[in-house]
């Protein structure tokens, strides 16, 4: 990976690198907050953002670096899609670029690059690991990238030690961002969007980690998109701990998410040291 940028930060450091990804077949950014000592000691959070983000949105709007920092978490957060002109887009904000909704497409023109599980999962984690960090890993996210760090918990029970999720998209196979997104990128037959739905994938789990949510109850997307029914519905059936908070007044922004990054982080830190 290549340095392109680099602040100290509450003595750790903000970085931005590009590499050159074989999975996704382009150039990528990746954002990731050292904190100070770091070693391989320090465990890493993985930060999935929403439909239109970059790797930069989480890095601005979320105001994580000073607990992170206190509590020796790294943090890497991701860009939402492939990039670059060879790249398949839509004209829509919720398909194509700044939406890759953390799946492996299989359907043309989308499969040659959208495969952003195999870059989360697989790429990513031995990149950011010689950089010096550790191999315990946590995932967190916000709306689309709820969905993604949820679905990509369950889907890789031993690649991640903790899960949190902000406002998610719980029921994709049931919502039109989630049904627009698998269409085309996953086909017209459901049978396979059921591996990448949280509320799917949550039911039939045995016993995972705890799972704290935070959804805004003045959220727009709350009733239509987010459907959070049906991922405490899910987590009964299968017995699995489900910490979901409504917070009352909040919306679906970053002010939201900043709202409540401490308790995010301090939840990821307690299991993950
Ligand atoms: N432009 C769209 C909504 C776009 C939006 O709200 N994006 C959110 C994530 S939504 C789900 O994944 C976001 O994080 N935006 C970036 C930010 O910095 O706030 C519309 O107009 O409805």
């Amino acid at each position: 990976m290549e340095l392109i940028e680099s602040h100290l930060c509450f003595g750790g450091e903000q970085r931005r690198y590009k590499h050159s990804s074989k999975v996704l077949g382009c150039e990528m950014t990746v954002a990731v907050f050292l904190p100070p000592d770091f070693g391989p000691h320090t465990p890493v959070l993985y930060w999935l953002s929403g439909l239109t983000c970059t790797d930069e949105n989480f890095v601005q709007k979320a105001g994580a670096q000073r607990l992170a920092a206190e509590l020796g978490l790294a943090i890497v957060a991701p860009d939402t899609s492939p990039r670059g002109d060879a790249v398949a887009d839509d004209a829509g904000y919720d398909l194509g670029k700044g939406a890759g909704f953390y799946v492996n497409a299989t359907q043309a023109p989308w499969a040659e690059h959208y495969r952003m599980d195999d870059y989360v999962v697989r790429e990513l984690p031995p990149l950011v690991e010689a950089l010096g960090l550790g191999q315990r890993r946590g995932v967190s996210g916000h709306s689309m990238g709820g969905h993604g760090a949820l679905v990509l918990a369950l889907r890789n029970r031993d690649h991640f030690a903790s899960v949190s999720a902000f406002s998610p998209i719980c029921n994709p196979m049931d919502c039109p961002w989630g049904q627009k997104a698998f269409t085309a990128y996953l086909g017209e037959d459901k049978a396979g969007w059921a591996a990448y739905d949280a509320s799917v994938l949550l039911a039939e789990a045995k016993a995972p980690w705890p799972i704290r949510v935070d959804v805004g109850l003045a959220d727009n997307f709350l009733a239509e998109q987010l459907k959070v029914e049906s991922l405490e519905q899910a987590a009964r059936q299968s017995g699995s701990v489900l910490q979901l908070h409504r917070q009352a007044g909040y919306d679906h922004s970053y002010f939201f998410v900043a709202s409540f990054m401490e308790a995010h982080l301090r939840f990821h830190a307690a299991q993950l040291k």
